[in-house]
């Protein structure tokens, strides 16, 4: 079954322009959709803890920032962009309190709700607008007139008006431009998280530090390591992001295609689909996200440790020194944000 698709006239903006929002967070997802809400047109606050970091951006860029109780009580519609970890304990101090019947409450991701580490009351809307990029890239191409294609999912809809909402906000934000596919809680969390793991980031990091590793084991040069397994991913990656795989083939050489066909499936083999499939049930049984909730509980052990270690790989120095010679390169999203 072919799924729903939404576009810019499928949704009403007027909608969500006659609603209050609160953006919890003010990250990545946060000032994409603030903003954007903001110039289409939507009263919108920002929610922070006092202490918050981003506090003096927000006001930089003229939005108006509280606390996220006092953003909560405000509101008609509350989207939940803090970290997936925090959102429980905000949700309980929060959120809860100001919840009151007839408000919606909107997610960016659907751990929380699909693993009930929160659980909203009946009397409200419960609903998912998940652009399929990162923030960064969501807010440059609402700003170029485009948009990112983005997910809605309805959990509850207590007013009956929830998808409508939802659709609203999508088109806010730019992502009706695009595109909004139709799907549940469930179906983004599971499929969101299998991809982030297994394929685009767990599977990609793994698969290029552990060619520079063979290379550079082997006496090859790490620079000349790094163009061949990191560098010229982008490139590969690109032209399959414009037409497929078909497409990236027809550009390469045939040298690189024999290659490819021959070696490819001896580096990902059956041995490595069983183990997405057990990475894929650990996520529909809920075993990854209790550990990743009991390790934050913990105070992140293994997370911080995992970054340390990631840090030190040396494959990050290598790539920090071609890059401070490569002009064309964007600087990291993280330094310019
Ligand atoms: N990163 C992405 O592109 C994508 C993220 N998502 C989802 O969007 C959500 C947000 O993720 P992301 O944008 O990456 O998060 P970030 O880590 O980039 O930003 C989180 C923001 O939340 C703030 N924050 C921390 N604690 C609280 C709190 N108690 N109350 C209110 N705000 C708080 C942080 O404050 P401070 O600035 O002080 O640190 C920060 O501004 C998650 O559900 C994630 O899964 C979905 C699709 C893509
Ligand atoms: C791929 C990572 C992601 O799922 C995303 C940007 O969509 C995330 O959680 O950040
Ligand atoms: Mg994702
Ligand atoms: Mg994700």
């Amino acid at each position: 079954m072919s799924a729903e698709v939404f576009y810019d006239d499928d949704a009403d903006l007027s909608i969500i322009q006659g609603k209050k929002v609160a953006v919890l967070g003010y990250g990545s997802q946060g000032h994409a959709h603030s903003l954007s809400l903001r110039d289409s047109g939507v009263e919108v606050v920002i929610g922070l803890p006092e202490g918050s970091k981003s506090r003096p951006k927000v006001e930089e860029q003229g939005l108006k920032v509280l606390t996220p109780a006092e953003a909560s009580a405000w509101a008609d519609v509350i989207m939940v962009l803090a970290p997936d970890t925090v959102q429980r304990k905000l949700y309980a101090e929060s959120i809860a309190p100001n919840l009151t019947a007839g408000k919606a409450l909107f997610f960016g991701h659907g751990l929380n709700i699909r693993f009930e580490l929160i659980k909203p009351p009946a009397d409200v809307d419960v609903a998912m607008v998940a652009p399929k990029g990162p923030g960064h890239l969501v807010r440059r191409q609402y700003v170029d007139g485009k948009g990112v294609p983005a997910l809605v999912a309805v959990e509850q809809d207590a007013t009956g008006g929830a998808l409508a909402l939802a659709l609203s906000y999508a088109k806010a934000i730019g992502g009706t431009r695009a595109g909004v596919i139709r799907t549940t809680f469930k179906e983004e969390t599971e499929t969101d998280l299998f991809g982030e793991q297994a394929v685009l980031c767990g599977g990609a990091t793994a698969l290029v530090q552990t060619g520079f590793e063979v290379l550079t084991e082997a006496g090859y040069a790490p620079e000349i390591a790094y163009f061949e397994c990191l560098h010229e991913l982008k490139l590969i990656v690109d032209l399959m992001y414009e037409g497929g795989i078909a497409r990236m083939r027809y550009s390469i050489s045939d040298t690189a295609e024999f290659g490819d066909y021959t070696r490819g499936p001896r580096v990902i083999n059956s041995s490595t689909k069983e183990e997405m499939k057990k990475i894929l049930s650990e996520i529909q049984s809920g075993q990854f996200t209790r550990e990743l909730i009991e390790d934050d509980d913990a105070g992140r052990p293994a997370f911080n440790k995992y970054r340390e270690q990631a840090a030190a790989h040396p494959i990050e120095e290598t790539g920090r020194k071609l890059r401070d010679m490569m002009s064309w390169v964007d600087r990291p999203i993280t330094e310019t944000a």
